[in-house]
């Protein structure tokens, strides 16, 4: 079967420096793919390179198996919608018509018009991002999880089978960040979108992606499922710092524990910490 996206031995640069080199990675269909690593390692760069935004120093993007340089324009918009980490906000505009945006490839080249199949689309946007409430809200008097939801319904009307994320939960409270994260969990599993976003919170990429992909150091380190991906290796490895990667009983998934202010390792919660911890009871 194809892959729906996939970078190929892509090595990426900014004006002659190297940012990273040799990266392969497949978005598999209809699940979510979490790209993660430190500050500056080519996390955008390289979701800007999957979206055509970015050309590669060498190697290749493949789309449904054909070159992504292959596209024209409109085609490659019908198949791949891409949502930058901070879009402006238009002012004035509101929900639904900003999701009417998500339209343009689609619209007749001569007429521009809008039809019943671009309505359809948009209805099925705000629905789909439970944005409907709020179609006739201005974008800019919105919370920042009820714009970060009303963009990526902007991203769905485009009703590209492939949506590329970075940072959709930036700036939010942790209440919307969980309110955006199982949307994009929603997006693959209820509709059968390929969603690659990039997160910087481990333990969210973990609990929400299928897939995660670690970039460090100008290579993905490591890249498969949460629990083999994050590990306590993987993370000093990527990041160096020392953290502890528990199980979580319920569901198996990894999460990981960075914080004791003395720069230990967190302790394993209900573990033994030590001789003298069974004669304290
Ligand atoms: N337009 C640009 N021109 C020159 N250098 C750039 C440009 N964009 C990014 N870079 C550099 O490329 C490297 C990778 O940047 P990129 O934004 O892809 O990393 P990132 O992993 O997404 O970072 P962050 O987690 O901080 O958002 C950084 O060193 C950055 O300074």
């Amino acid at each position: 079967m194809t892959v729906p996206l996939r970078a190929e031995g892509v090595e990426l640069a900014h004006g002659g420096a190297p940012i990273c080199r040799d990266v392969t990675l497949e978005l598999a269909r209809a699940e979510v793919t979490a790209l993660v690593g430190p500050n500056g390692s080519g996390k955008s760069t390289l979701l800007r390179t999957l979206a055509r935004l970015h050309r590669p120093e060498s190697g290749r993007v493949l789309l449904e198996g054909a070159d992504i340089a292959s596209y024209s324009p409109r085609g490659l918009a019908r198949n791949l919608a891409f949502l930058t980490q901070t879009p402006t906000v238009p002012s004035g505009i509101t929900v639904a018509e900003l999701a009417a945006y998500g339209r343009h490839p689609h619209r007749g080249l001569l007429t521009g018009r809008s039809g019943s199949k671009d309505r359809d689309a948009v209805a099925w946007a705000l629905e789909a991002t439970g944005t409907g409430p709020l179609r006739d809200r201005q974008i800019d008097h919105l919370s920042g999880g009820e714009r970060q939801r009303a963009w990526i319904a902007m991203a769905l009307a485009q009703r590209a089978p492939v949506l590329l994320l970075d940072e959709p939960t930036t700036y939010l409270d942790i209440r919307y960040q969980v309110e955006v994260l199982r949307l994009v969990r929603s997006l693959a599993d209820d509709h059968g979108i390929t969603v690659a976003v990039v997160l910087h919170d481990l333990n969210q990429a973990a609990a929400f992606a299928d897939t995660m992909a670690v970039l460090a150091g100008g290579r993905i380190i490591a890249d498969g499922r949460p629990a083999d991906v994050l590990t306590e290796d993987v993370v000093r490895t990527a990041f160096g710092i020392d953290t502890t990667v528990i199980s979580d009983p319920d569901t198996g998934l990894p999460t990981c524990l960075p914080y004791r202010r003395d720069g230990e390792p967190a302790p394993v919660p209900g573990a033994a910490t030590g001789a003298g911890h069974a004669a304290d009871h």
